[in-house]
Formats: C-alpha cells, structure tokens, sequence
C-alpha cells in the first residue's frame, strides 16, 4: 500500500500570539510513502543540507515513535522555504509522525499527534494548525498542549521571503530571558484582545494588535531590517497589518484582496531583496491518503 501524507506550511506568533498563535497556509510539504527497501530512502530536491537516509528530520521522528518499522523509500515535494520562519521544521516532523503512525500501525488520535509534535517541535504555534488547520491558539506547560481551532477572517497573506535563511534556534537565542510582571501582564493582553478582534472580525483592531507585539519582534528587530519598511509599505497599500512569521526572516502581512495588488507594486518598486508569495489560510490541515 502507498500513501500520501500532505502538511501545510504555517506562520506563527501573529505578533503578540508567541509560542500560542498560529495559521495553516498554502505551501505543503507532500511525502509519498512507497516500496520497503534495505536503507532509508529519501528522494528530494532541497538541497544538500537535507539528509536522503535515516538521519533525515522525517526519518529520525518516525523511529523515535516507533523504532521497529522497516525502512521504505519516500518521494518528497515541497513549496515550503526552509528556516524562513514558514513552519518546514514542524512540517517535516509532523511527516515522520504520520509514518510512524502508519508503519507502526500506532492509531494516534489528533491529540496524541499534537501532544507528540509539540515536544518535539518545543512550541505548539507551528505544529498545531500544520495539524488542525486554520487558525490555532495554544497553550504548552512543556508537559500538555491545549489547542484550540477557530476560523481566520477571509484574508490574504502576502509573504516576503528573503534569500537568507534564519534558523529558529538562531532567532530563539536573542530573545530576553525574563519579562517584568508589568510588562508581561501587558504583553498577554495584547495578545487575548488579538484574538478576539480575529474572531469578532474587527480587523482594523485586528491590524493595530498584530504590530503591537511586545514579546519578541524588538529582540529580533537587528536579524530583520526589512520588518520596519515592509510594515511601512504595508500602511502606505492599506494593509490590515504586518507582522513577522514565526522567528523570521519571512515577513507576512495581511491585506484584503482590493489591496493586494498595491502591495505588490510597492515591494516590486522598493530596493528590497526577496519573493513575494501570495498566500491563503489552508482551512484543512495534515492529510494522509491512499493511492
Ligand atoms: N522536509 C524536510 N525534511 C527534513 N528536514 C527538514 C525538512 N524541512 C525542514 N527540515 C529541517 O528543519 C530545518 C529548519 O527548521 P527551522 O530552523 O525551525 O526553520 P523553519 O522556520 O523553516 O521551521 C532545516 O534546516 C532542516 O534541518
Ligand atoms: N514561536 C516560534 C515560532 C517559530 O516558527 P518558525 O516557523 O520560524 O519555526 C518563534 O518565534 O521562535
């Protein structure tokens, strides 16, 4: 039997959301599970950095779950930029779980998986819309994940991907390592009062929110130059807002289809140095199919 295991990328934090928040959208790393072979096989086109045998991110999750399954040649495709702040980590590792589940004959539920990627992972902002899709606001104690699906108001993504990569480690080592009560207090608050502007729709609160995070992006502002000036181009297009997606370097803002194309030619006009991918939220999240 083959199958077919398809993860959508995801852009965390939302701003204020870090570590909790979290969005499915319309990049995807698939994996066809094909013939049992002597070794690991894994055939792919991402680079040289990426290992094509069992030391490989996916391979490695999978015998962790179940370390008797029998090696098997994997295709791999994906559209998802690696270490860009896009989520290819946790789509990799939420691959080797669903192999896992389907060599090692597992049956996981949903919950297991998600409780499962998140220790792996070490944050559930990514795993948990790869997983569920749409929006997901998560809570992690570093034991149990609580997630919570919601539906993310009819907008588009626009994501600037620079050339360079930004490792989540990398990005991680910046941030403070303590937050003053004052400060933290403050700093939630941005991020429950996001939520419910998302979920209530208000998206002009909805924008101002999103850039008001006090958790992480002003730790991260010197790896980032070009969150300042996309933010920037996105007031000048009429953007709902700009934020950056997960630890970077990606940059994501929203806008509403009537805008978009503002936005395009403003990026295209600036000196900036990177893609522009037109993005949507992804409602579903991780399949597994027969074929
Ligand atoms: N499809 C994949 N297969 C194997 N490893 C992967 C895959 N995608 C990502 N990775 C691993 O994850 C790393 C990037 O993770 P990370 O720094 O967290 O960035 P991102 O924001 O893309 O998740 C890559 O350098 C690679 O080691
Ligand atoms: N909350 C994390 C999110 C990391 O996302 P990634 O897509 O960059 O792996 C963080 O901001 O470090």
């Amino acid at each position: 039997m083959r199958y077919k295991i398809k993860v959508p990328a995801t852009s965390a934090n939302l701003g204020p959301g870090f570590d909790s928040i979290g969005i499915a959208v319309s990049l995807y790393l698939q994996v066809d599970l094909l013939e049992k072979t002597d070794s690991w096989q894994v055939e792919h086109q991402l680079g040289s950095k990426i290992p094509c045998d069992e030391r490989n991110l996916m391979i490695k999750t999978a015998l962790n779950l179940a370390p008797n399954i029998k090696p098997h040649h994997l295709r791999v495709k994906s559209d998802i930029p690696l270490a860009r702040g896009l989520g290819s980590s946790s789509s990799a590792i939420i691959a080797g779980i669903e192999i896992a589940n389907l060599l090692g004959n597992l049956n996981l539920t949903q919950d297991q998986k998600l409780q499962v990627a998140t220790k792996i992972e070490g944050h559930p902002d990514n795993v948990a819309p790869a997983i569920l899709g749409d929006l997901v606001i998560s809570s992690f104690d570093q034991q149990t994940v609580t997630s919570i699906k919601a539906h993310f108001p009819e907008l588009l993504l626009m994501a600037f991907v620079p050339p360079t990569e930004l490792l989540t480690v990398a990005s991680r080592k910046v941030l403070p390592s303590n937050l003053n009560f004052k400060q933290a207090v403050y700093a939630s608050s941005v991020g429950n009062t996001l939520v419910a502007a998302i979920l209530t729709n208000n998206l002009m609160k909805v924008g101002e929110l999103i850039e008001h995070d006090q958790f992480h992006e002003q730790a991260r502002a010197a790896l980032v130059p070009h969150l300042k000036q996309l933010r920037e181009l996105g007031h000048q297009a009429g953007a709902t807002g700009t934020y950056l997606s997960g630890a970077g370097p990606t940059i994501m803002t929203i806008i509403q289809h009537a805008k978009q194309q503002n936005f395009i030619d403003l990026v295209n006009q600036s000196q900036l140095n990177g893609k522009l991918y037109s993005l949507q939220v992804q409602r579903t999240g991780t399949t597994v199919s027969k074929f």
